[in-house]
């Protein structure tokens, strides 16, 4: 039998791309930019497994042009550039990578409460400008001990972020789809969501981008919240208004915003949002250690592989498409 044919969107970790390419005949975008629309349908036409490293939009269209198309795999948790249902339609299955991301998107979500709590980044700026002469001009931050935390998105990174707020005494509010069974456990408290606009010092979303979050933190959101408030997004940029978060964080009806994730993605150096002093940004890597990336990478390599094999996935979606 010959090898299959699989179409990688990007790079990907050496131990994941060995394991790929023992079975499989592999194209590889290996340009910096995002792979072009009409390459990537023609590179498809014959394939059988898709990799994808998250930057493409995979639709009815992508589909209808990969007709031979096997399974698709992606190295990340969110799966908003996906189109389920095309998918399933199609009777192709689609893995993720949950689970194995969770401690290191935490850690980072949680960083940037810390970091923009304590105002990490000015002080440095402080120090390093020259400007350390006595104790005057430090940049004074909140306490965390005793304060309310809101997390919206209590799903596995947002559990892990209870976890280490607890340790710090901060008491927890969220808001989630449904209530969880393991509020106790959590040590944290349900609430609707304008309650927890209301309620919380320090705001975390972790909700994945879909029809119904997208926008959910608008001019009226902020408006409910305290004007001490720290917003803290690492979910998907879209779930934020970012002309609302740029006037709210102007007029300061809030305090502070730390965002892992911006809409647009990337944003340029010259938006106006990276004008403000009272915001701070990292570039998406909620996930991006050495070794959260390449579990990432394995995973969806073995959800690829599973595929082409027609078995089972480890980690699929749209489980009714899952081979048995
Ligand atoms: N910044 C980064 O690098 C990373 C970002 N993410 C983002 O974090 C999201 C969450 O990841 P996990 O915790 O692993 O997912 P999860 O599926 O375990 O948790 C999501 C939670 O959000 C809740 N939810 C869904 N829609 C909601 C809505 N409209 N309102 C309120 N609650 C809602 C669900 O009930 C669930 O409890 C991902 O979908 C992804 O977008 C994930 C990993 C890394
Ligand atoms: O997994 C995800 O959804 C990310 O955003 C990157 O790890």
């Amino acid at each position: 039998m010959g090898k299959f044919k699989v179409v990688l969107t990007g790079q990907t970790w050496p131990s994941a791309l060995e394991k790929i390419e023992e079975q499989c005949e592999v194209k590889v975008w290996k340009e910096a930019n995002p792979i072009p629309r009409a390459l990537l349908l023609e590179w498809l036409k014959e394939a059988e497994g898709l990799f994808s490293t998250g930057d493409v939009k995979v639709d009815a269209e992508l589909l209808a042009a990969a007709p031979q198309l096997r399974v698709v795999a992606q190295a990340s948790v969110g799966y908003d550039n996906i189109d389920i249902d095309a998918c399933t339609e199609r009777g192709v299955p689609f893995g993720n990578t949950p689970g194995v991301l969770v401690e290191a998107t935490a850690d980072l979500t949680f960083a940037l409460l810390l970091a923009a709590a304590r105002r990490i980044h000015e002080g440095w700026d402080h120090v390093r400008s020259g400007n350390w002469k006595s104790g005057s001009g430090i940049p004074f931050g909140v306490d965390l001990f005793g304060k309310t935390l809101g997390i919206v998105g209590m799903g596995d990174i947002g559990c892990a972020v209870a976890r280490r707020a607890k340790a710090c005494g901060l008491n927890i509010i969220y808001h989630n789809r449904s209530q969880r069974k393991d509020d106790e456990l959590l040590q944290a408290r349900y609430v609707g969501f304008d309650d927890l606009l209301h309620e919380a010092d320090f705001i975390i979303v972790l909700v994945p981008l879909s029809n119904q979050s997208r926008g959910l933190f608008g001019t009226e959101a902020f408006a409910k919240m305290k004007s001490s408030a720290y917003f803290i997004n690492a979910s998907r940029g879209p779930v934020v208004n970012t002309d609302a978060l740029y006037e709210a964080l102007r007029n300061k009806q809030i305090a502070y915003a730390a965002l892992d994730v911006t809409d647009p993605e990337p944003i340029s150096g010259d938006h106006p949002l990276l004008s403000l002093s009272n915001i701070l940004i990292t570039p998406h890597v909620g996930s991006a250690t050495f070794e959260t990336r390449n579990r990432m990478a394995n995973l969806a390599a073995d959800n690829l592989l599973a595929g082409l094999d027609r078995k089972k996935l480890p980690a699929c979606v749209n489980t009714s498409v899952n081979f048995v």
